[in-house]
């Protein structure tokens, strides 16, 4: 990887860990994020950041219809007390559970400074409003990754803080740790907006271009590509897939790879099927692995049938007759496909949309990738 190629990372990318890189050159464009040296004057505060967003990546998946949220309790001297994340809809919020964290702990006292992926809510849903928990504590400086982007919320959070008499300061846009702080929260932002889920479609091609896995098999990729499968199946909310899927591979598409969130609630795999063909041993085999089985019969109607339902971000796995309509609706935000080329090598091919914060971002070995699709703005037509 040539040096400039490595800057470009680094300016745009965080690293997240506990993730295994698809080849080299993946690793060493990680390695060149953590050797910046412009982080160097508030390092304390970019460490804080990278904690909060790498916790709330944990519980991408497990969330919905709240957003993934991560908060970091920071010293004054800029020592890390404590890192807590947001885990399902109706459990405390990553900043009330921070602060229960250090209460439990005894460090309280030293409590000085949150770091928030979003902005902290002003309102009582199924929780009380965060705004007054941090307001209730020492904390007198918050860090906020991005703001609301809910519309019956926006900016209460911060101007209750300000309000309240806490110094609050929301990361530039340009910074890399505020980019995956919206990439966290766009499918959420989305849906908050429109009522419609973030569509990710996952294609796997083979060096024919074809999609169908050779026989006796349901795929054809690496270890490592069908690893970052189970990873994106673990971090949405719903699957999508086709009839024709269903009936040629009896798909599991539930997590295996990588460990699934514990106590999972059901969740929905859509089957887009007009004709009924869905056998019923299959549907009965997904509901004992823990999903909601629906059928979608107009493809158009897919994205409200989801957002009704409270589905943030959706994952297709679905062969190319579901593909070829689903990409000629244009109903979808990401498109990634995986390339088979000859001798068995794979490109990592992510199709985003034109200034979107795709929440793939937090997915390091398509982070270069995607980072060097933006460069060459190679995208898609709408
Ligand atoms: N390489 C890869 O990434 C993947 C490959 N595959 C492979 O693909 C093959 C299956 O492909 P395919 O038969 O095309 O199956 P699909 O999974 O694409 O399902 C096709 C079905 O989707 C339904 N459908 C199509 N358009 C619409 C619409 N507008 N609204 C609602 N439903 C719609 C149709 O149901 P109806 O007939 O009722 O109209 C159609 O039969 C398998 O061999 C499988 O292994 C599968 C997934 C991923
Ligand atoms: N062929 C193909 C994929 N295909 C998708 O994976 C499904 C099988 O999932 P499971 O039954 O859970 O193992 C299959 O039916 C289809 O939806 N996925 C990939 O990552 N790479 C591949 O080469």
């Amino acid at each position: 990887m040539s040096a400039r190629r490595a800057n470009v990372v680094a300016r745009r990318w965080i690293y997240v860990p506990r993730v295994r890189p698809l080849d080299g050159t993946i690793g060493l464009a990680v390695f060149a994020v953590d050797a910046r040296p412009e982080m160097t004057e508030q390092a304390p505060i970019a460490r804080a950041f990278r904690a909060a967003i790498e916790e709330a990546v944990r519980f991408m998946g497990a969330t919905a219809p709240n957003p993934p949220v991560g908060c970091a309790i920071l010293d004054r001297h800029g020592a890390i007390l404590t890192v807590a994340a947001h885990h399902r809809a109706g459990s405390p919020h990553a900043e009330a559970l921070a602060l229960r964290r250090c209460a439990e702990q005894g460090l309280m006292a030293r409590a000085a400074i949150a770091v928030v992926t979003l902005e902290p809510c002003n309102h009582t849903g199924r929780t009380g409003p965060c705004s007054e928990a941090i307001l209730a504590s020492p904390i007198r400086t918050v860090w906020v990754g991005a703001a609301d982007p809910n519309p019956r919320v926006a900016g209460g959070g911060i101007a209750r803080l300000r309000a309240g008499g806490c110094a609050v300061q929301v990361l530039d846009h340009d910074m890399e740790a505020a980019a995956a702080c919206r990439a966290l929260i766009a499918p959420f932002g989305l849906w908050s907006r429109t009522g419609l889920p973030w569509l990710t479609v996952k294609q796997a091609v083979d060096a024919a271009g074809g999609m169908i896995p050779p026989a006796g098999r349901h795929t054809f990729t690496s270890d490592a590509a069908l690893t970052l499968a189970h990873r994106l199946r673990r971090a949405t909310d719903a699957i999508v897939t086709g009839s024709g899927t269903v009936l040629a591979d009896r798909p599991g598409l539930d997590v295996r790879r990588v460990a699934d969130h514990a106590g999972r609630a059901p969740r929905l795999l859509v089957v887009c099927d007009r004709r009924g063909r869905v056998p019923a041993d299959w549907r009965a085999h997904a509901a004992a692995r823990g999903f909601d089985v629906r059928i979608c019969q107009d493809i158009a109607r897919l994205p409200e049938l989801l957002g009704a339902a409270g589905v943030l971000w959706a994952l297709v796995e679905a062969g190319p007759g579901l593909l070829t309509a689903l990409r000629a609706t244009g109903l979808w935000n990401d498109w990634l496909t995986i390339g088979v080329g000859p001798g068995g090598t794979e490109r990592l091919d992510p199709a985003v949309r034109v200034g979107t914060d795709t929440p793939l971002r937090l997915f390091p070995e398509l982070a270069p990738r995607l980072a060097a699709a933006e460069e060459r703005a190679c995208f898609p037509a709408s």
